[in-house]
């Protein structure tokens, strides 16, 4: 359904290109997992792929097809049609994308209100189906609170509910668990796996933890300054590590949590 072929970033005000030319693809119904270190080009990638590169202080070319339309042929508009509907994007910091002044539900609704004549009866409904789509509990309650009401847990939710709502074929996740302590790291895991499983939404899953890729992704890529070092299935790769640098992300996990997941 994704297939990026060949991507380069290179940003104006740096030598070196961010994204030096890879190739991957995700599956119907895949869940991948994209993992490397700080500064890898991770979410460059991620960005590209979700149109949100700036175009004035970076250019990419190559191929990044979704389901055949290649998305670097498009223009803002065009593309940020795409995003409301088919790709939704979830970021590290849920605090840091929602507007503190402004309830969470009308939040939730942006995507339907920007690209849909639904009324706000019909936004509302779709807000608080999400909602609980992603097991928030009370939506009633949760659609009238301010985002500094809701726990980082909750508020990834909400997150995770906006970008669901158009019922896109791709999530594009940008280490959303992160920021999150180890149980809710874990809750938020699960609430991925069933919302794959349920809706067959396919998802781009990155992080810098090989061992949260491992709980969620069959398959994975590996990256480094820009290029991928490996990729195949997480548990080949997790087992017996080709490239030194996977081997050194692996050895830096805790010993006690590289046991089966
Ligand atoms: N706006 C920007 N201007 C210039 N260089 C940038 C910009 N954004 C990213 N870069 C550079 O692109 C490279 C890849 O960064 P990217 O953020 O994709 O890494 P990452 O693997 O996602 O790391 P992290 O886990 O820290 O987000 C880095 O060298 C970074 O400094």
């Amino acid at each position: 359904m994704l297939k990026i072929e060949d991507l380069h970033v290179k940003f104006h005000a740096r030598d070196r290109q961010a994204v030096g030319g890879i190739s991957f693809s995700i599956e119907d119904g895949e869940i991948l997992g994209l993992v490397g270190e700080s500064g890898s080009g991770k979410s460059v990638t991620a960005m590209t792929a979700a149109g949100l590169l700036n175009r004035e202080k970076a250019d990419a070319w190559g191929r990044v097809l979704l389901d055949g339309t290649d998305l670097l042929t498009l223009n803002e508009q065009q593309m940020r049609r795409l995003r409301g509907r088919e790709i939704g994007v979830v970021f590290q910091e849920p605090q840091s994308c929602m507007d503190p002044l402004m309830k969470v539900g009308p939040q939730v609704e942006e995507a339907l209100r920007i690209h849909t004549d639904a009324s706000p009866a019909e936004r509302r409904q779709a807000a608080l189906r999400a909602l609980e789509q992603v097991e928030l509990g009370d939506v009633e309650t949760v659609y009238g609170k301010y985002p500094h009401e809701l726990s980082g847990g909750q508020l990834q939710r909400a997150m995770i509910a906006a970008a669901i709502l158009t019922r896109p074929k791709l999530l594009l996740l940008d280490e959303p668990t992160t920021a999150l302590d180890v149980t809710t790291q874990s809750q938020i895991l699960e609430l991925l796996k069933k919302l794959n499983r349920e809706q067959g939404i396919s998802m781009l899953f990155i992080s810098h933890n090989l061992q949260v890729v491992r709980r969620l992704c069959s398959r994975v890529v590996v990256m480094q300054r820009g290029h991928i070092v490996e990729a195949g299935e997480t548990e080949r790769i997790y087992a017996s590590p080709r490239d030194a640098y996977t081997q050194k992300l692996i050895a830096a996990i805790p010993r006690r949590e590289r046991r089966e997941p």
